[in-house]
């Protein structure tokens, strides 16, 4: 089975346009694969560029050099280079992201907030609920919030209304930014679960987890990040 996520030699910098376009280098040379079935984590300090990594293989940041090569419909694509559109189907199909926070929609329920990637793929309504039902159920959050929005809910309900909306689809590649940062101890322990049956299904997943219990349950591998950072911290 193809490696679904090789990263070689990727290096971003930002340019301060306002700030006489000085240059900040954040990472180079980054280069490291996921396999199937494994959970790996970014690690290193405060500002070490782990977001900034994540975000390149979203797509949400522009990569300077190198390559991010996606196992996407049978095929290899470069995401470092794809156009637009392509970073837009391998998102719907091929590599789901668990931010911190939700984009809470106004008026749309939390049950539907979670159920809609899935009717978005085409599944049936009924059975998407079923999955959402599952997840939230399983998040513990009280089914009277189910029919509301959730922009009014605590940090912790949001936080857990993300994960079921992200863990609900079969993406093979899942990147996950902090998703525990506002839990409580028993719905880490539900995330951590979550996880571990990705794994088992054989998802790839990349994750950033300043929790370190939560880093120690789910890591198959740590990548230390101040690995790809040594010339800016020299500098
Ligand atoms: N959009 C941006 N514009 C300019 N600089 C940025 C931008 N995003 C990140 N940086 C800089 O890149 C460096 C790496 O930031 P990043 O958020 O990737 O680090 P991190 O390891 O995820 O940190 P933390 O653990 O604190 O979240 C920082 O010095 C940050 O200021």
């Amino acid at each position: 089975m193809p490696t679904p996520l090789v990263v070689s030699d990727v290096a971003k910098s930002f340019t301060m346009h306002l700030r006489d376009g000085i240059r900040l280098p954040v990472v180079a040379g980054v280069s490291f694969s996921i396999r199937a079935g494994e959970c790996a984590v970014l690690g290193g300090p405060s500002g070490a560029g782990k977001s900034s990594i994540l975000k390149m293989l979203y797509g949400n940041y522009a990569v300077d050099e190198g390559q991010i090569i996606v196992q996407h419909e049978n095929g290899l694509i470069d995401l470092a280079s794809a156009s637009p559109r392509t970073v837009l189907a391998v998102r719907r199909q091929t590599i789901g992201y668990v931010s911190q926070f939700l984009r809470t929609v106004p008026r749309v329920s939390a049950f539907d907030v979670v159920a809609e990637p899935l009717v978005e793929r085409g599944e049936e309504r009924e059975a998407a609920r079923e999955k959402a039902r599952t997840l939230l159920t399983q998040l513990n959050l009280p089914e009277r919030l189910w029919a509301l929005p959730p922009a009014t809910f605590s940090g912790g309900e949001q936080q857990r209304v993300n994960i079921a909306r992200g863990f609900i689809t079969g993406h093979p590649i899942l990147l996950l930014d902090e998703p525990t940062a506002s839990l409580d101890a028993r719905n880490r322990d539900v995330v951590v679960e979550l996880i571990a049956a990705k794994k088992a299904a054989g998802v790839a997943l990349l994750g950033i987890f300043h929790d370190q219990d939560v880093r120690e349950a789910v890591a198959d591998r740590v990548i230390d990040v101040t690995a790809f950072t040594a010339g800016r911290i020299a500098a």
